[in-house]
């Protein structure tokens, strides 16, 4: 006998989150446990505002659909909208024992530019020195002086930029002067500096910093195609769609000599865990971009290893089946 629940949640974020020019207060999604013999699996399904186009209304829908027919004892095709698929293709995987439990829980850290913050928390990394830094967000010039004076503090510390397509093809330039050309090979890679991607072509051609893919996997044309200064192709799942959709993005960037990062779409814990399992055992050897729990004010069914937020449990969610 199948057995399926379906529950909403919401978490209320930090003050200060914004995305694409908005500010999230609370984080919504869907929570779905399988249940057949004696087994069960999770998934998390939770459209990311700004960046999914499906509505949380829709993915509700398509969700309830596809658990009637499953209970039936039908295999139904999975729904079309990608944080659906993903979420059910990872309740499917853990219930039929093919997520890997092991886990990558090292991830890049997400630094806002404090140059402080960044050195205590590096000094806390085990192994790899690797951060994130969001740019774009102030003056490019600032970015670039900012980026130069962490790579010359840190000798030993590999950069991760995102500038989410913030920049002009000029403002991309002034950022880069300011960057000393002996260590622009320690920014591993920029996410999408420029407004198109031609101008962040011509971009990673003229500084010699590498830039990488993430915006553009969702975009009709685009391919996983080497190309000078292109190093890096960022998944994120939730936006993706199926295990099986996200492991052919990594099969297809590796087999064009990138390299993949699976990135979080700001999962809850459940969703994040999860995450650092497909990390650990598509993309074994990179660190993924998951280090975004600290911007939510609560975990939820599953803990991350060494956080202290309160953790939600199924009470604290609202069932919908
Ligand atoms: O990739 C990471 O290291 C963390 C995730 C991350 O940076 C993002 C997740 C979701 C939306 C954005 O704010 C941002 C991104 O643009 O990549
Ligand atoms: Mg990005």
């Amino acid at each position: 006998m199948r057995r399926a629940r379906l529950f909403a949640y919401q978490i209320p974020m930090d003050a200060g989150v914004v995305l694409r020019h908005q500010r999230l207060k609370t984080r919504d999604g869907l929570v779905v446990c399988l249940g057949e013999e004696g087994r069960d699996g999770w998934g998390e399904i939770a459209p990311l505002p700004g960046f999914s186009q499906e509505s949380l209304e829709a993915c509700r829908q398509a969700t309830l659909a596809w658990l009637e027919a499953w209970c039936c004892g039908q295999h139904p095709p999975l729904p079309s909208l990608p944080a659906v698929a993903f979420g059910l293709s990872c309740a499917l995987a853990e219930l039929e024992q093919q997520l890997p439990v092991a886990g990558e829980y090292r991830t890049a850290p997400l630094c806002t530019g404090d140059p402080d913050a960044l050195f205590s928390m590096l000094a806390a990394l085990p192994g790899e020195k690797v951060a994130k830094v969001k740019v774009g967000l102030y003056e490019a010039v600032r970015d670039g002086m900012l980026v130069n004076l962490l790579l010359e503090a840190v000798p030993d510390l590999r950069l991760r930029l995102d500038a989410n397509r913030a920049w002009t093809p000029l403002k991309a330039q002034q950022f880069a002067k300011y960057i000393n050309p002996a260590w622009r090979d320690r920014i591993a890679f920029i996410e999408e500096p420029c407004h198109t991607r031609d101008a962040s072509r011509a971009f990673a051609a003229d500084s010699g910093i590498a830039i990488a893919w993430d915006e553009s996997l969702r975009e009709p044309d685009f391919r996983f195609v080497a190309e000078p200064g292109v190093r890096t192709v960022v998944i994120k799942p939730t936006l993706t769609g199926s295990l099986q959709a996200v492991r052919a993005q990594v099969q297809a960037a590796h087999a064009a000599g990138l390299e993949a990062v699976i990135s979080s779409s700001l999962e809850s814990s459940l969703g994040l865990t999860q995450l650092t399992r497909i990390a650990a055992w598509l993309t074994p050897g990179t660190l993924p971009g998951l280090d975004t729990l600290s911007l939510m004010q609560a975990q939820l069914i599953r803990p991350w290893p060494g956080s202290a937020l309160p953790l939600y449990g199924v009470e604290h969610l609202e069932a919908l089946r």
